[in-house]
């Protein structure tokens, strides 16, 4: 089974009103006249970094990709819960984790430590405080919506392969919460990029019915045009994506790369080519 067909499979099972059928960054729980917003993120020893990678960063990257899922809902942070694999470099990962949680001023609110054989896994579970409802869904776009990207895609892959200038971008991302916050009640959608940009955009379009998202190739930000293929593909920008009326003003930079249109052969268009199966769009389990 691949993550497409797990997840697939979990939607048949009992399910929360507030999980949003599986279909979105986030879970949404009503308490005491708040909403709280729920997400959990892995990351694996040799799929998610390099085995001799700096325990710090991987912490660092552990709670960016957390709390970009809080990011792209319009969420703030109030703390996160750590599953913990002890045995790489403990000390440099626990330096990493508050240096992370210092900068986007998030608390421990606790987790689980354990010993195990083979590669390490961390997970991650954030909670945040919803700041604007409704909540930004990876479903809500309208025909006549434009498509918006925070800021250039393909940093992370320049820095994985080791390009001097993007290095942090692939190590110590930020997740957008200040664009993500002032984003919500502009948004008729929104979703974090961690699987590349086609892919992500292509959930986002599966998550309606009868719109296609037509994406203009030329307007799509990329840090290396040369590689505009493998810039929307390759994933970990922590960028976020979203729909919005053409007409509205915008309280952060962001660029416009695409319009949402009636169905016509599938759900994502890039110029004229038609990308009707998620295959090949992005990184997947
Ligand atoms: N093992 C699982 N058990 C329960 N729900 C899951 C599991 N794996 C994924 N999901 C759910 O499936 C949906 C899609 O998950 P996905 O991991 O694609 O979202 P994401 O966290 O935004 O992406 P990424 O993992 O790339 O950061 C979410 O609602 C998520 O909670
Ligand atoms: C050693 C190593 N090889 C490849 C990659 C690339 N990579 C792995 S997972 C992922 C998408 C997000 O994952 P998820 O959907 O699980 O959040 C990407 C782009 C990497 N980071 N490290
Ligand atoms: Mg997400």
């Amino acid at each position: 089974m691949d993550e497409a067909a797990f997840i697939a499979a979990l939607r048949t099972l009992p399910l929360h009103a507030g999980a949003r059928g599986l279909h979105d960054d986030v879970a949404q729980l009503e308490v005491g006249g708040e909403t709280l917003i729920l997400t959990h993120d892995s990351m694996a020893a040799g799929t998610h970094f390099r085995a001799n990678a700096d325990m710090a960063d991987v912490a660092w990257k552990l709670v960016a990709s957390n709390l970009s899922d809080l990011a792209a809902k319009g969420a703030e942070p109030v703390g996160v819960l750590l599953s913990y694999t002890l045995g790489t470099d403990d000390a440099r990962f626990l330096k990493g984790l508050d240096e992370a949680l210092t900068k986007f001023a998030v608390p421990i609110l606790g987790g689980d430590t354990i010993a195990a054989d083979g590669p390490p896994t961390f997970g991650m579970t954030a909670i945040g405080r919803a700041t604007y409802t409704p909540v930004p869904h990876r479903a809500g776009a309208v025909v006549g919506d434009a498509i918006y990207v925070t800021g250039p895609l393909g940093r992370a892959m320049l820095g994985f392969e080791g390009q001097p200038d993007y290095l942090a971008a692939f190590n110590r991302p930020h997740p957008r919460l200040a664009e993500g916050r002032a984003l919500a009640p502009f948004t008729h959608t929104m979703m974090d990029i961690s699987d590349g940009l086609l892919l992500d955009c292509w959930r986002m379009a599966q998550a309606h019915n009868d719109l296609t998202f037509q994406l203009d190739r030329a307007t799509i930000p990329v840090a290396d045009p040369n590689r505009l293929d493998e810039c929307i593909r390759w994933g970990e920008d922590y960028e976020l994506l979203f729909t919005c009326a053409p007409t509205a003003s915008l309280p952060v930079p962001a660029t416009r790369i695409g319009t949402v249109i009636e169905a016509q052969h599938g759900l994502l268009q890039l110029d004229d080519a038609v990308l009707d199966s998620s295959i090949g769009l992005g990184y997947q389990h």
